[in-house]
């Protein structure tokens, strides 16, 4: 018989069968996050309950933590109670916290890879949509709800309908400017926000194989843009290699296990998915996006479509069109931008760091650009400094900031003002998500950090055609 690796990796965790319903699912990682998880701790309160798997359970704080000066007591009084509870909550069950300042806190989907709490074969879950970027290394990872947060807390267990199953395939050469994100971008515009709902995606062929494992990450995070459950990508030996050391990977003998088995996490050639989609790597460009959903995005060089040859309700096109205040027919490039956004769970890794470094060394920020540079995690941002990342980035400018979730949802201070454009890495462009009236541009850390220097809707392609040695 022949399986997906969404298949192996699904079966091998089914605890129950319901027939006609959902399947009993085990859970091997659970990470948890300051907003989606006070009141699962309060239900099992409530119920006198213990966390079954502290061991299994993993607690940051990211969301609305402030990316300056982290060592001061956090002002907004919401956020410190969330914070409190967390770090309360976490204490009473023996649940691993790193919290504000500590040398492993970050955003949850960057530090769960970046500890080797992300395995491939794995089952991971948590409060949050953008779950799906642990897909990257071969894991069945996806967003649960506050209540499901709770059921997994107290029972390691989550009943889930099996999704139906869906490959993207690209095969062929990308340019060098253009970044996993653009290949996100790129599939979101042809699928629409809807065009994967209830499919968990593999990505395969020859674009995604050449992907760092960053690249993958940022891949898989933005497959819930598109509606899909989840996305992941099959592990191999830039997987393994990623993964080997981190300090909650398997060692030794553990190891040379887990090997064994990583090693089978691939889909059988006959295997047959539900929905099978095909792009060519050549045809993608640098993306950016002009409206109000992730979908709205088009190659850089390229105009604003007309409503009539969009997909889906023209008044709605027209309403996001004058949200962000452009016309059908306009040209992306030049457009004067305000703020540029570096970091989210989508582009906040060293990579994406290093790819925005690139451009800017030797050049300096437009002066009417704000940038808030915001790395993933405290290691991204140690890296950072210990690369001469910060060197370049200073010369040219920038100041960097302390990890968080930062201007990605804007709740904490990193609220982009009415009215203001943003050049942003952060994976939606939703009316209002960066803060009130405030309109995103969703791009690479390439566009951005050509957008930054320029001070306007900038292809890379120029830029790194006449870089400076
Ligand atoms: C706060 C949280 C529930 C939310 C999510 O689930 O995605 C956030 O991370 C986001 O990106 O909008
Ligand atoms: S960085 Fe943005 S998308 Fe990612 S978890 Fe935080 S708020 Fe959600």
């Amino acid at each position: 018989m022949s399986d997906t690796l969404f298949d192996k990796v699904w079966d091998s965790h089914v605890v129950q069968k319901v027939e006609d319903g959902p399947d009993v699912l085990f859970i091997d990682r659970h990470l948890v996050h300051e907003v989606t998880s006070p009141v699962a701790f309060l239900g099992l309160k409530n119920r006198n309950i213990k966390v079954l798997y502290p061991e299994r359970t993993f607690a940051t704080a990211d969301h609305n933590t402030p990316t300056l000066n982290q060592h001061l007591p956090v002002q907004d009084p919401l956020s410190a109670k969330q914070l409190q509870a967390l770090e309360e909550n976490a204490g009473e069950h023996g649940i691993p916290y790193w919290g504000l300042g500590h040398e492993k806190n970050g955003i949850v989907h960057v530090i769960g890879p970046e500890n080797g709490i992300t395995l491939p074969g794995a089952t991971i879950v948590c409060g949050d949509s953008h779950t799906s970027t642990h897909g990257a290394f071969g894991a069945i990872a996806f967003g649960i709800g506050t209540s499901e947060v709770e059921m997994v807390l107290a029972s390691q267990c989550i009943m889930q309908p099996k999704p139906k199953s869906m490959r993207i395939t690209i095969n062929g050469q990308l340019n060098p400017a253009v970044t996993p994100k653009d290949v996100a971008l790129y599939i979101i515009s042809r699928l629409s926000t809807s065009g994967a709902t209830g499919y968990f995606v593999e990505y395969a062929g020859e674009v995604f194989r050449n992907m760092s494992m960053e690249g993958r990450m940022t891949v898989c995070n933005l497959s819930i843009e598109m509606g899909a459950r989840g996305g992941m990508i099959a592990p191999d030996d830039k997987t393994f290699d990623y993964i080997k050391g981190r300090e909650f990977a398997p060692k030794g003998e553990a190891w040379e296990k887990a090997m064994k088995y990583w090693q089978t996490l691939r889909t059988d050639e006959n295997a047959v998915f539900d929905k099978e989609i095909e792009f060519q790597g050549a045809d993608i460009e640098p993306m950016i996006t002009y409206g109000t959903n992730p979908g709205m995005g088009v190659g850089i060089s390229k105009g604003i479509p007309a409503a009539d040859d969009v997909e889906g309700g023209v008044a709605t096109y027209k309403k996001s069109l004058a949200y962000m205040d452009f016309n059908e027919g306009e040209d992306m490039l030049g457009k004067k931008i305000d703020f540029v956004f570096l970091g989210s769970c989508t582009n906040g890794r060293i990579e994406d760091f290093r790819a925005f470094a690139s451009l800017v060394k030797g050049r300096k920020k437009a002066e009417h650009v704000t940038a808030w540079l915001v790395p993933g995690s405290h290691k991204v941002e140690e890296a950072i400094a210990k690369e001469g990342i910060l060197d370049i980035l200073e010369e040219a400018g920038f100041q960097l900031r302390e990890p968080g979730c930062s201007a990605c949802l804007a709740m904490n201070d990193d609220k982009i003002p009415a009215g203001k454009y943003a050049v942003s890495t952060s994976n939606r462009n939703f009316e209002g998500r960066q803060g009130p009236g405030a309109r995103t541009l969703l791009a690479s850390p390439l566009v951005a950090a050509a957008a930054a220097v320029t001070g306007k809707v900038t292809d890379p392609r120029e830029l790194l055609q006449t870089q400076t040695a």
